[in-house]
């Protein structure tokens, strides 16, 4: 088998100490430059300035020397130990590590400090321009009404609307939460050292909840519980139900609602949760929470992280007062994520028991659109390495982008890396393959397309061409860092190196791989032969097979027609055979499991 074409679709899960950072403009795009940053360069510079350094859980913290107010004399700048990227608390600058750096180095020798004084201005100019949420909420109040001053007719209405659990009004007062009448909704302030930055919307439609900004906000929605003293611990939750769930209960003192669910924890978060020394993360017992928990961890310092492990008897907290169970109770079990390096079979019995609840969790992310792929690879897992290699123009680029597209609109972060072809291209592609329609028929809906698939949390690399791969893998890390990047895809791996077809290279990384996917074309040799996916290789479970690859040209997807079900009550019809019988026959004929 020639691996000529060799795509490789990687489902992060660790990343290392070393990192180096790329300037991330917009959502939806991960450009370079890149400049290398590492906690122990950052310290020496620190030190060679003879400024004073505290040691933070995911910060180093320093006092501002940028501040220009007066009273702003007690500001921290928290600098981030894996991206070196900064952030004032008072004055909110904030920026790359190089910048500061500049500036530390300059400071006291007036060296090009003219030069660095202009970035700095530049700096503070965009922070300016950022929204101004002090304001925006402001106006928000001034036009509604605080729910905790509500009519007790009119809250008790009002938490019957949202389904929330009988808060006293007093505690909810805790939030500066409002209540919108057009459309129905409750607004929560997000906070970030004591600023308004942003604000989450519960909508009275659904649990779905909006975040304003819709990404990097420092802030998240706290409560404390009035008349009690913080031991330094939080409980971190997903949404606001959670919270409402523990506070309904005053399970915990101190509890946070992250400002974007379990979708992405912002590095410019992390300053806020310096103070606390012990964070008990309970983000749901499904797999997406089980990963992301680990994740998150990573981020915040897996030292200081409990979790709320993910067995039956304990979903997130909403569920967990649905069904009438003691959230204190729960909470007083959470076990440390920090692993020592020797462990006893009682550490791990609880990993045991949570892996043998979640079966089909542990198994993955199933696809929407490929069920026979399902039923062979059991779902996408995060932490394998998979290989698709097929002939020339044989669809690997378009089966990877409606494979990762799949999984991308069930919130799977994505990063694309695409050296062959244009990313507008690609992104084109993937477009019209959420739309599941011709874009060039239905110009008319261009806008509407585009504006649900800037949702999805895809973001691509924008190298193009031969790259050293230290660099793009740099790159990848740091975006798996910054935007809690799942699945990372590179198209096509050979071609990225400038490996020929014979290197030896290839065979390797197939051995390496967890799953190898080749696209075979019988067409090219039988008349009647058809296309199909072939798993060759399948660490995971070692199930073996094949999916048809039937391709729609308009849609540009291989989407499984939902035509099974007519199939087997015409066969029916003719043939008089047990239905099931033949769903069994048509199944086989859309994958051939091959016993190893
Ligand atoms: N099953 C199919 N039937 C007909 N056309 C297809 C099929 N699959 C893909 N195509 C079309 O073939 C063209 C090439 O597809 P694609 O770029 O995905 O192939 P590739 O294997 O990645 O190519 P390369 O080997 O050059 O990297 C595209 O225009 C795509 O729309």
């Amino acid at each position: 088998m020639s691996l000529k074409f060799l795509r490789y679709s990687l489902n992060i899960e660790r990343h290392k100490f070393w990192r180096f950072y790329i300037r991330c403009l917009s959502t939806n795009n991960i450009n370079d430059p890149i400049h290398g940053v590492s906690v122990s360069q950052i310290k020496q510079i620190l030190k060679q300035k003879h400024i004073i350094t505290i040691e933070g859980h995911a910060c180093i913290i320093i006092e501002c020397s940028l501040c220009e107010s007066e009273k702003s004399k007690k500001a921290k700048i928290y600098i981030n130990k894996t991206t070196g990227y900064f952030m004032c608390d008072k004055c909110n600058l904030k920026g790359e590590w190089n910048i500061l750096e500049k500036f530390l180095l300059t400071r006291s020798t007036k060296v090009n400090n003219k030069e660095v004084q202009k970035e700095l201005e530049a700096l503070k100019n965009t922070t300016k321009i950022q929204g101004n949420y002090i304001s925006e909420w402001n106006n928000i109040t001034k036009l509604n009404q605080e729910i905790a001053y509500l009519s007790p007719e009119l809250y008790e209405k009002v938490l019957h609307i949202f389904s929330l659990p009988k808060i006293p009004q007093e505690d909810i007062l805790q939030l500066n939460g409002i209540y919108v009448t057009v459309p129905t909704s409750l607004y929560f302030p997000l906070i970030a050292f004591n600023n308004i930055v942003g604000y989450k919307i519960l909508s009275s439609q659904s649990e779905l909840e909006q975040t304003v900004p819709n990404s990097n906000v420092s802030g998240f929605i706290i409560y404390k519980q009035k008349g009690t003293r913080s031991d330094g611990t939080a409980v971190v939750v997903p949404t606001i139900h959670d919270l409402l769930a523990l506070v309904f209960q005053k399970a915990a003192n101190v509890i946070i609602c992250l400002p974007y669910n379990l979708q992405n924890l912002p590095q410019q978060l992390l300053p806020s949760f310096e103070n606390f020394k012990k964070l008990i993360l309970w983000f749901g017992n499904d797999e997406p929470s089980w990963y992301t928990a680990r994740q998150f961890a990573k981020k915040l310092n897996e030292k200081r992280c409990y979790f709320v492990r993910p067995i039956d008897i304990q979903p997130r907290p909403k569920l967990a007062a649905d069904k009438g169970y003691d959230l204190k109770n729960i909470l007083m079990n959470a076990q440390p994520i920090w692993h020592k390096s020797i462990t006893t079979f009682d550490d791990l019995r609880q990993d045991i028991l949570c892996d043998l609840q979640n079966i089909d969790r542990v198994q993955g992310v199933k696809w929407k659109r490929y069920p026979v792929l399902n039923r062979i690879l059991k779902g996408h897992r995060r932490g394998e390495f998979t290989i698709l290699t097929g002939p020339t123009g044989s669809g690997k680029t378009t089966f990877m982008s409606e494979y990762s597209l799949d999984l991308a609109m069930q919130g799977v972060n994505t990063l694309w890396g695409s050296f062959e072809i244009r990313n507008a291209r690609l992104a084109r592609t993937m477009l019209q393959q959420m739309a599941e329609v011709s874009l060039e028929d239905n110009l008319d809906k261009f806008n509407t397309y585009a504006d649900i698939f800037n949702k999805l949390p895809i973001y691509f690399m924008t190298f193009h061409g031969q790259q050293n791969i230290k660099v793009v893998m740099d790159a990848v890390e740091h975006a798996t860092y910054v935007h809690d990047i799942a699945h990372v895809i590179i198209d096509n791996m050979q071609f990225m190196m400038g490996i020929s077809e014979e290197s030896t290279d290839s065979a390797k990384a197939s051995q390496e791989a967890d799953n190898v996917l080749i696209i075979q074309d019988k067409r090219l040799t039988s008349i009647k032969g058809k296309k199909y996916l072939q798993v060759a290789k399948n660490r995971y479970s070692g199930d073996l097979g094949i999916m048809i690859l039937e391709f729609d040209k308009t849609k540009l997807s291989y989407a499984q027609k939902k035509k099974i079900k007519l199939e087997v009550d015409k066969t029916e019809d003719k043939r008089g055979d047990n239905k099931e019988e033949i769903t069994k026959k048509i199944k086989e004929t859309h994958i051939l499991q091959v016993e190893r």
